[in-house]
């Protein structure tokens, strides 16, 4: 539905409702600390309940939409309530899209055997390499274990939860930076730059945590070096938020034609969620055998994944979906993956998508 020059900016909207959340629940985090009793961390926890009571009740009051509607046949009721929607009765030309777009969808058969041929090749490396190297960068190390980092760092609690903060702003913020520049300079530019920068802040945090703790991880490290330590840790979440945390959803968003968006999406979506309970897990453990060596680690996935971007990732800003095939077809390594025949096929469908 977005136009090509806004897609980018529209999507991230889904990262930037992460980030909100994220800072929301640091915030609730830093005040339920403060309540006297030893039993704030029950009321932060339970805080969580607020968001799903609302979301909950509000499923009760919310009307279907026009697409489901027309999806289950009931084209007249689509029709009123696109037009209490839109507010006007002129809706026959988008209610005749929707019908279109509609019968498309109906028409895709096999979604996750279609995917597997050749000719979807590298949409199907999109779909598992870019929510994996998503998860890779560490984000969630910082994110899920803020405050524990700070205190092992020997900040006090209320400053570990007040660094949590300040990161989750950052997160916030950078996101925002995204939104206004991810269709101006395009998503392989924000990638390899995010990349290079989380690269040097990690492999500075490294030194710098292993000057002080050493390959013992007994030590102790002054103010001065804590704070520039916050520093280089916002500096690394920023580099994640204008790039591969938005971008790890929108570009496999617009990679996957009608055919195989289903499967796509929710290989995306598993895969991302696979790595982020993968990395959540072996946190701690890999802290405690690695050490400082852990943030290093990180940096050696941030020049892979900076080298699978910078060979194998075609630009596609701007691009609209139905001429991404083009893209491909045209690039040094993924063209020979497709036929002059898909090609073919791939723009006579273009009117139907
Ligand atoms: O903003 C950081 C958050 O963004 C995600 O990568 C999702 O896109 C999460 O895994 C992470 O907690």
């Amino acid at each position: 539905m977005a136009p090509p020059k806004l897609r980018g900016a529209l999507n991230i909207g889904f990262q930037l409702a992460t980030t909100i959340g994220i800072l929301a629940a640091n915030l609730v985090n830093y005040g339920t600390n403060k309540i006297k009793g030893r039993y704030g961390w029950r009321i932060s926890i339970g805080m969580a309940a607020i968001p799903a009571v609302i979301i909950t009740l509000g499923a009760l009051v919310l009307p279907d939409t026009p697409n489901s509607l027309i999806a289950r046949g009931y084209t007249d009721e689509a029709r009123r309530m696109l037009q209490k929607i839109r507010g006007t009765n002129e809706v026959d030309e988008e209610l005749h899209d929707l019908v279109e777009a509609s019968e498309a969808v109906k028409q895709i058969q096999h979604p996750w055997r279609n995917i597997l041929q050749p000719k979807y090749r590298p949409q199907l490396m999109v779909s598992i390499f870019i929510p994996m190297f998503q998860q890779l960068t560490g984000i969630n190390v910082i994110m899920f274990y803020a405050p524990v980092l700070f205190k092992t760092l020997g900040f006090g609690d209320n400053a570990s939860l007040m660094s949590a903060v300040i990161t989750g702003v950052v997160n916030m913020l950078a996101t925002i930076v995204s939104i206004v520049v991810v269709d101006k300079f395009g998503r392989r530019f924000l990638f390899l730059e995010g990349g290079l920068q989380m690269f040097i802040s990690q492999v500075a945090i490294g030194v710098i945590l292993g000057k002080a703790f050493g390959a013992s991880g007994v030590g102790e490290m002054g103010k001065g070096s804590a704070n520039v330590l916050l520093f280089l840790i916002c500096v690394y979440v920023a580099a994640f938020a204008w790039s591969w945390g938005p971008l790890g959803w929108l570009v496999p968003s617009e990679v996957f034609p009608l055919e195989i968006r289903s499967a796509g999406q929710s290989i995306t979506v598993s895969v991302n969620l696979l790595w982020t309970f993968i990395v959540a897990q072996l946190f701690l453990m890999a802290l405690c055998h690695l050490k400082f060596g852990l943030f290093f680690f990180f940096g050696i996935w941030c020049s892979l994944y900076g080298i699978y971007i910078f060979l194998f990732l075609p630009e596609t800003k701007n691009v609209p979906i139905e001429e991404m095939n083009l893209v491909w077809k045209k690039h040094w390594f993924w063209g020979k993956y497709i036929t002059d025949h898909d090609h073919q096929i791939g723009y006579s469908m273009r009117p139907m998508v």
